[in-house]
């Protein structure tokens, strides 16, 4: 064996960077995940993600975030185990814009991570999605993509490409379960005998010589050594590794980026009211520009009974900033650095975010009052009161609304972000290798420099096949 790779944290990236690095026979990879091993769990397979939201145990209980200024600290989604998030989400699966990749190209001097450079890798995971097919579709799936021309937009476009309008989403699944990180990558890969996997093993921290990493110690202390150490423990989790091996690079755990989100409910007419478990509960989008951004608001809705704080029978239409200028930040919790870390937000800081989000609230209400939803919708509310939709047009209201309401989109990334040494708020360089020390690199969402405008699994599995076929090549390619 030529070398020891241990892979931190076994999610969308981590189970990619270990299935691709344990390729080559002359490698061992030690994958090392905090939580279970329980990926295969009927629920995770499902392809209705209610299933997964409802298995509590698959997701950290502790992680908590202030959404806005001044906000409660409220949970915050983030799957634990092997399987990580790609196990818990909702599979939906979109590669972002060639301006949020061109974006990273000219304000961070990424020119390797361009939309030239990255798109034919998101060309090469077009084959493990699918796309929803009418029978799929919920009626509030049906009624959204017939809803773009309410907003002068066209109906059914391929949400692969940039065009702006409905259109029926792809879902890391094929039409029976799941198909994400879990499943297409670290399960072919774990009868190999050079592949390690070992759950239950939080990493606490770097085994370090000097700025030489030669392992990494858990939390209970055992220590495990290895030529190279790769953190794919995820947004909130890598820099806290960092953190707690002595790494003060400035940037670190600054520069938190979300898409804000605020939903509408509705009741449905009695004919559209059952929901059938078996198919997929989101299953289109609607895509639309603001006056600050192109193609930088969605519009996403969900059939189904929901969450237990809100009425059965029913769905919502989700909208969501989808580039965003606000950033946040978290910090290590100072009385349990093992425990998630303490983490602000700070979303909608940044006017045109406000902005933005005030004109997809204003397209969420046009919608609804098109012909397409006033078929299927019996009434609209913003809150447990009833509040009809309507009463967002007073913008105090609206604020209101916003400071208690808005959330993340579960898509946070840039805590540990690419960038030139001489970037200060820079901590990995554009392979992921942490500036300052050596056999260290992160390779999952905490290294994306700006939220693509995408759910953000399929860009971090594009990131770690990237820099994987990196490692192997000793550059991009
Ligand atoms: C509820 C939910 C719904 C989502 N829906 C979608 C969607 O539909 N489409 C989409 O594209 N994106 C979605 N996302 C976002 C997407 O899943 C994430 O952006 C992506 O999974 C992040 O990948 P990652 O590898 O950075 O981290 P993760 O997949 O979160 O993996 C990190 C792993 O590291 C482990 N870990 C953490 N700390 C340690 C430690 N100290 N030692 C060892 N292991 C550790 C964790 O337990 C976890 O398994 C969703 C996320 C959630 C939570």
């Amino acid at each position: 064996m030529t070398e020891t790779v241990i892979v931190v944290g076994a999610g969308s990236a981590g189970c990619v960077a270990a299935a691709r690095l344990s390729e080559d026979p002359e490698r061992t990879v030690i994958l090392l995940e905090a939580g279970e091993d329980r990926g295969h769990e009927p629920e995770l397979r499902s392809l209705n993600w209610l299933d997964a939201l409802g298995h509590r145990d698959v997701f950290y209980p502790d992680l908590f975030a202030t959404k806005v200024q001044g906000g409660e600290a409220r949970l915050y989604q983030r799957g634990r185990g092997v399987g990580g998030s790609a196990s818990t989400n909702a599979m939906l699966a979109l590669p972002g814009l060639p301006q949020d990749y061109d974006g990273y190209a000219e304000r961070y001097g990424l020119a390797r991570w361009s939309w030239s450079e990255v798109q034919p890798w998101f060309a090469k995971l077009k084959p493990t999605l699918v796309r929803s097919t009418d029978e799929e579709l919920t009626p509030v799936d049906r009624a959204l993509l017939d809803s773009g021309t309410v907003l002068g937009l066209p109906d059914d476009v391929d949400a692969y490409t940039p065009e702006d309008g409905s259109a029926r989403l792809y879902r890391t699944a094929d039409r029976r379960e799941r198909r994400s990180s879990l499943e297409l990558w670290l399960d072919p890969a774990r009868g190999r005998g050079n592949l390690v996997v070992r759950p239950n093993s939080q990493v606490d921290r770097l085994l370090l010589d000097g700025a030489r990493v030669e392992g990494v110690i858990l939390a209970d202390g055992e220590e495990i050594r290895g030529d190279q150490v790769i953190l794919c423990a995820g947004v909130f989790e890598s820099p806290c590794v960092l953190m707690r091996s002595g790494v003060d690079r400035p940037g670190l755990g600054r520069g938190l980026q979300d898409h804000p989100a605020a939903s509408v409910y509705f009741s449905m007419k009695p004919e559209h009211r059952a929901a059938d478990r078996a198919i997929p509960c989101i299953g289109s989008v609607l895509r639309l520009s603001s006056s600050v951004g192109a193609g930088d608001l969605h519009l996403l809705p969900l059939h189904g009974e929901l969450l237990a704080s809100t009425p059965p029978s029913h769905g919502l239409l989700m909208a969501a900033v989808m580039r965003t200028r606000s950033r946040g930040e978290l910090t290590l919790n100072p009385e349990h650095p093992l425990a998630p870390p303490i983490v602000d937000e700070r979303m909608l800081t940044h006017p045109d975010d406000r902005r933005a989000m005030r004109e997809a609230i204003d397209a969420v209400a046009t919608v609804l009052s098109g012909d397409a939803f006033s078929e299927i919708v019996e009434q609209t509310f913003i809150d447990e009161h009833g509040t009809p939709v309507d009463a967002l047009r007073d913008e105090e209201v609206f604020d209101r609304w916003l400071s208690t309401y808005v959330g993340d989109y579960f898509h946070a990334v840039g805590t540990a972000r690419m960038g030139g040494a001489d970037d200060p708020d820079a901590v990995t360089d554009e392979l992921g290798r942490v500036h300052g020390l050596e056999g260290v690199s992160v390779w999952d969402a905490s290294i994306l420099p700006e939220v693509p405008s995408a759910n953000t699994h399929l860009p971090v599995v594009m990131l770690a096949e990237r820099l994987s076929a990196a490692h192997r090549s000793g550059s991009l390619v």
